[in-house]
């Protein structure tokens, strides 16, 4: 049996604008999901979700990958089986993690050799098919690890504070919230546009702040950031709720993570605040991971 990991990820900036061509900045994170697989002679996928063979209902993701392997190798049969701290449809990263730790694994089992630019250039593909529209970031972030800069695909430096993540436990749907935003573009184009293309001027601001480790304007740009996902839609009562409570707490900023909508909010903090921005979040509602960025990307667990 082999079995493969990759990470979850949050966006400090750029999570929309990012299908739109945008720049964005989006980190790896300490929690991650695993995939096993086993020779068989049929195909099992079997997850939280349930036991499916190829089935685009309950496992759409892990269903593409292994049609990619079946249509580039001989696979006939096997069984993955998928743990995950990733909380799913919650703007973690879970579809990119599950795809990725699958390419990985399937990779290994197989001895297809692919390099890690052709892991998370099939990923970007499985996510682009099954979404409708996607970026590269969660991806190539989930495959390499670290925070990068998107679509450069320029690593930054670690960052190096605490990273409090707030779950509404409402379930989005990222192809949905995707989905939302272009049709809000379509009908406000002269609107919707710049405000998009000033999300992307905070990444570029962005990017030497983090190398610079001034996590203090890190934080304001967040909350600017988290004003303008506002704006197109893609907030919700919960998510303002925990991201005013993280501020108010000492947080250095907070926003969404992800597609929002429900999923998760982050917010960054220095180490010696995380405690009291995670009580805040709870006592307004949140379910509190505390984690930390991570530059260890897929990975192969045991072989
Ligand atoms: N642990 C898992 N096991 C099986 N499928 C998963 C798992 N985690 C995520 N997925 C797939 O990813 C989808 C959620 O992806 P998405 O809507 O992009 O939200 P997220 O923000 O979590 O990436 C799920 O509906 C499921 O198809
Ligand atoms: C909204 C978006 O920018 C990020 C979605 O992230 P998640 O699936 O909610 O973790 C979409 C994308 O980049 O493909
Ligand atoms: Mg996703």
């Amino acid at each position: 049996m082999i079995i493969c990991s990759a990470p979850g990820k949050v966006y400090l900036f750029g999570e929309h604008a990012v299908v739109y061509g945008e720049p964005a900045i989006c980190c790896a994170v300490d929690i991650r999901t695993r995939v096993s697989v086993a020779p068989a002679d049929s195909i099992t996928i079997s997850s939280s979700l349930g036991t499916t063979g190829i089935d685009f209902e309950t496992h759409p993701y892990v269903s593409a990958v292994v049609e990619r392997f079946q249509d580039i190798s001989s696979l006939e049969g096997v069984s993955i089986s998928i743990e995950s701290e990733i909380p799913v449809g919650s703007g973690l990263g879970s579809s990119a993690a599950v795809t990725i730790a699958t390419i990985k694994a399937l990779d290994a089992l197989l001895g297809t050799d692919l390099e890690l630019d052709d892991v998370a250039r099939t990923g970007h593909e499985v996510e682009q098919r099954i979404q409708g529209a996607a970026s590269q970031t969660d991806t190539y972030v989930c495959t390499m690890g670290g925070v990068v800069m998107i679509p450069q695909r320029k690593g930054l430096d670690l960052i190096d504070c605490g990273i409090v993540i707030g779950n509404t436990n409402i379930f989005s749907s990222t192809k949905e919230l995707v989905a939302n935003v272009a049709e809000l573009n379509e009908s406000f184009p002269d609107v919707i546009g710049p405000v998009l293309s000033s999300i992307g001027k905070m990444s570029v601001t962005g990017e030497e702040l983090v190398n610079a480790k001034d996590y203090v304007s890190v934080g304001k740009l967040m909350n600017i950031n988290q004003g303008l996902l506002d704006a197109i839609g893609v907030g919700c009562s919960e998510l303002s709720s925990f991201t005013y409570a993280a501020r108010n707490s000492g947080a250095y900023g907070a926003k969404i993570t992800g597609a929002g909508g429900g999923g998760c909010m982050v917010a960054i903090a220095p180490h010696e605040r995380v405690d009291g921005v995670a009580a805040a979040i709870a006592i307004a509602g949140g379910e509190v991971v505390v984690t930390k960025a991570t530059d260890i990307g897929v990975r192969v667990e045991s072989l």
